[in-house]
């Protein structure tokens, strides 16, 4: 037999070069069909080009992680509430500008060569429910112009289980790549709360990893990156995770001004009988949280919109015929947030557990 040529050498080596690049191919293919997350990743990728495209940083490259946490991003034109809706807080709110809007927008107004005017990278909003913390948090987001990660917990656990350490840290990756960034945990002490002996290992290792790349951010003042924390139970965050946020605002119920304004704001757009005592509404409603105010304020309107269709029907005329522009509700009286029977301000108020008040010096 004669020897084999060069030639021959060639084409085998060839056709062995081609054979392995279709085996690679064909394995991968197989892996990607046995994914059981191929799908999801398909639609995190799908969102991720979108939110990119909005964010006007097409050409941004991402890993999987980084795409799956850009769909906890909330733009601030899809968001409706702004600071002026928000009654009784100002204080607060002019504080919040000056601790999370401002450092995010103007960094160069915080950068000392003494370092002392190092922005803090953790808020903490925190008080009983229903008053008014993730309207903060939404308008925060919105005026900010910042880009806001509305951290869900359930996306670092559910989606990817087991990789959920790669998750938590392509929070802060992306949220690198995307400064300035907000990112936002609501209800934090379901993540972040002391540790327990019942706790999975998964919670215990995420959380580990959390704190360590939020140090990361404590010790780098050029990175424009906050993380802001609500809660209604701050006594079950972990001692470690409220010392990273030593910036905290007490939202306690409404006391009487608060209210006042809150309810200004709720009715402002409201017809209102002549002389609409609000004094007394203000009086009647002690220990109400914002949101039991709009209960109670959606309640009391309802009742002449009531009247309206009650006596539309009973004089035999039919409502689809009524002319919109002609339709007459008479304005809003005191006596429609009260029953009949007495001077109890409708609904019955809603069960506001003010859980643990702490005042934010109480939590050091
Ligand atoms: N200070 C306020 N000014 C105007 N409206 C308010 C205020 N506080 C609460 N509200 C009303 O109550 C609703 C619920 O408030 P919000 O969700 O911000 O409360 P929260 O403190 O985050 O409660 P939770 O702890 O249960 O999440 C708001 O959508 C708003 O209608």
């Amino acid at each position: 037999m004669p020897p084999p040529t060069a030639k021959k050498y060639a084409f085998d080596v060839v056709v062995f070069a081609i054979s392995q690049v279709a085996l690679y191919y064909a394995v991968k293919y197989v892996l990607n069909s046995l994914d059981p997350m191929r799908d999801k990743k398909k639609e995190a990728k799908a969102r991720s080009e979108q939110v990119l495209g909005k964010l006007g940083r097409k050409n941004m490259k991402l890993n999987e992680y980084e795409e799956a946490i850009l769909g906890e991003i909330i733009f601030p034109e899809e968001i409706s509430v702004s600071f002026k809706q928000i009654g009784g807080l100002d204080p607060i709110i002019q504080s919040l500008k000056e601790s999370v809007i401002y450092p995010l927008t103007h960094p160069h107004l915080f950068t000392s060569p003494s370092g002392l005017l190092g922005v803090s990278k953790g808020v903490l909003l925190h008080g009983p429910p229903g008053c008014g913390k993730t309207m903060l948090a939404k308008a925060l987001a919105r005026e900010s112009k910042a880009t806001f990660i509305n951290l869900h917990v359930s996306t670092l656990t559910d989606k990817w289980f087991g990789e959920s350490n790669k998750l938590v840290s392509a929070v802060f990756s992306a949220a690198k790549k995307l400064e300035p960034c907000i990112i936002f945990i609501d209800e934090i002490d379901a993540f972040l709360r002391e540790r327990r002996s019942s706790d999975h290992e998964v919670t215990g290792m995420m959380k580990a990893e959390f704190m360590s790349l939020w140090d990361g951010l404590t010790t780098n003042d050029n990175l424009r990156i906050i993380v802001l924390g609500a809660t209604n139970r701050p006594n079950d965050i972990d001692y470690a995770i409220l010392r990273r946020m030593p910036k905290r605002f007490a939202i306690s119920l409404p006391n009487k001004e608060q209210r006042r304004s809150i309810l200004d704001i709720m009715l402002k757009n409201q017809r209102l009988e002549e002389n609409f005592d609000f004094d007394t509404l203000v009086a009647k409603t002690d220990k109400f949280s914002g949101s039991d105010l709009k209960e109670a304020c959606r309640n009391a309107a309802m009742i002449p919109v009531r009247e309206y269709m009650r006596s539309h029907s009973t004089s035999g005329g039919d409502l689809a015929d009524v002319d919109p522009a002609k339709v007459d509700i008479r304005p809003l009286k005191l006596s429609d947030f009260f029953v009949p029977e007495g001077d109890i301000v409708q609904p019955t108020k809603s069960t506001v557990t003010p859980t643990v008040e702490v005042e934010p010096e109480q939590l050091d």
